[in-house]
């Protein structure tokens, strides 16, 4: 055993997991604490269970919900898209029969998977998580492992309740120093894929600390967790302290009594280790950051709000300099027009990125008593019919619907084309999502990434703004 070694946050949950080591090039076989189930990467993996004649292993630890394809308005109706209801109604077939916990559209606790899961207690510090979803590096932000896996992964989990892995490299983000006001997470994660490229994180599980890190509630944490996969990342992982103790007590699935205080202390032990190597090291000041929006078709291609689109003949490297050219032409950008001219036609402010109910709260904040500009739509969709009530419940929908924009069901609606909430070709949006990629939010639709502050100021002036622009 290597237990005396310095050991970082991920290598102590990897150990903590490993049922069989591998041997030589062979991987680890890992347990699997909690696993994540939609409707999108499933309908194989149960259809493999059904021809095996196997039964779901765990199903205590599974857990289901529909959030990609469901619509956000008049849910109570048949979805009308034919392959968006195929998928949904399989994943229903598919609970029932393998007994399933599933929380269908309409139900109290449905919701984006990466929402609802922290929001249940049933992420907890030190676990493992997979989902067949990429952005299932959101539930790090608790110091557990976990990551996105693809649909015979899924099977395999589904089956075994086990998942054999290699071992991640481990990489450092330490982000020293104090955010300035209007300066949130969302800007910190653009500016790590900026610095980092989308293809920076590779390979590896990035463990986010610092000061401005330890300073951050869990709604930012899981913002910055859930975008390390667009830094090519497997995982990201911010270890548990007050903050994430305080979040989780009296959740539904968090332990209690004895076990809350025995669970706690053994939390506590979730910490890089003094003297750890981790295999690359990366830093940023967190003092020196301001609101970050992109201007590319992917998530790296961003620069601080005050900048203006980027010139592709000042660009050195020439794959980055031909990835810029095909992005302003898809974007319809000159080089040299300040960011803050930028006109869009959509805000949408949601996904699990930016869909918890301080996102809402900090929107709703800049927004009330202001108008969204004329001539542009916002959507605004709650993560989770959880933080739909709670907005609810503290009058946001009002300051939302006042101020002229869309008060939405719960799901992941206008962050990717499949589902209604779309944007028609040409359109172009101020989103809080995660991926600005050719047509993901619809065909031809031109993305930029943003802060909900951001996304809220944009709405009211129509061209992408800060708070700051509004005085
Ligand atoms: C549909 C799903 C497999 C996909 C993912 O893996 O992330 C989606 O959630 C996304 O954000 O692109
Ligand atoms: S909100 Fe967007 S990123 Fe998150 S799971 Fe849904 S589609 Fe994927």
């Amino acid at each position: 055993m290597t237990t005396t070694r310095p050991r970082t946050l991920a290598e102590k949950v990897w150990e903590a997991h490993t049922v069989r080591r591998g041997e030589g090039a062979e991987p680890d076989l890992l347990y699997i604490d909690l696993h994540l189930v939609h409707e999108v990467t499933s309908p194989q993996a149960f259809d493999g269970l059904r021809l095996a004649g196997r039964k779901v292993r765990r199903p205590d630890l599974t857990i289901a919900t529909e959030d990609h394809n469901v619509p956000t308005v008049d849910i109570e109706l048949p979805i009308a898209d034919p392959v968006s209801r195929t998928q949904v109604e399989t994943l229903r077939k598919n609970c029932k029969e393998f007994g399933v916990r599933l929380h269908p559209m309409g139900d109290a606790e449905q919701g984006i998977v990466h929402v609802i899961g922290p929001q249940l207690g049933l992420t907890q510090p030190g676990m493992t998580v997979v989902c067949g979803d990429s952005h299932t590096s959101t539930h790090g932000a608790f110091g557990a492992m976990a990551f996105g896996i693809g649909t015979s992964e899924v099977e395999h989990v589904l089956a075994t309740q086990t998942l054999p892995l290699r071992p991640f490299k481990t990489m450092a983000i330490n982000v020293d120093g104090r955010l300035r006001p209007g300066v949130t997470a969302k800007d910190v994660i653009l500016a790590v894929i900026a610095k980092i490229g989308t293809g920076g994180g590779q390979g590896y599980v990035l463990e986010y600390r610092g000061s401005a890190i330890e300073a951050l509630s869990m709604e930012a944490r899981m913002t910055i967790c859930n975008m390390s996969i667009e830094a090519g990342a497997r995982a990201g992982m911010i270890a548990p302290d007050e903050t994430t103790f305080a979040y989780l007590k009296g959740r539904p699935h968090a332990p209690q009594g004895a076990d809350w205080d025995a669970a706690v202390e053994n939390w506590k032990s979730l910490r890089t280790d003094e003297g750890a190597v981790f295999d690359a090291e990366v830093h940023l000041d967190a003092d020196s950051l301001t609101p970050f929006v992109t201007w590319g078709t992917n998530p790296g291609q961003g620069l601080p709000l005050s900048e203006s689109v980027p010139d592709p003949e000042q660009i050195a490297d020439e794959t980055e300099r031909f990835a810029a050219e095909k992005a302003l032409s898809y974007m319809d950008l000159k080089p040299g027009t300040p960011l803050r001219d930028i006109k869009v036609d959509t805000v949408f402010l949601g996904s699990c990125t930016n869909g918890r109910i301080e996102d809402l709260r900090a929107a709703a904040d800049v927004l009330q008593g202001r108008k969204v500009a004329e001539g542009v739509r916002m959507l605004v969709v709650p993560g989770s019919m959880r933080v739909r009530q709670a907005a609810e419940a503290e009058g946001l929908d009002k300051v939302f619907l006042d101020a002229g924009a869309e008060w939405r069901q719960a799901g992941c609606s206008m962050c990717l084309g499949m589902n209604p909430d779309q944007l028609a070709p040409g359109e172009r949006s101020a989103s809080t999502s995660n991926r600005n990629f050719e047509g993901r939010q619809g065909k031809g639709g031109r993305t930029h990434l943003v802060s909900p502050l951001v996304a809220a100021a944009t709405a009211v002036r129509g061209t992408l703004s800060s708070p700051e622009d509004l005085n």
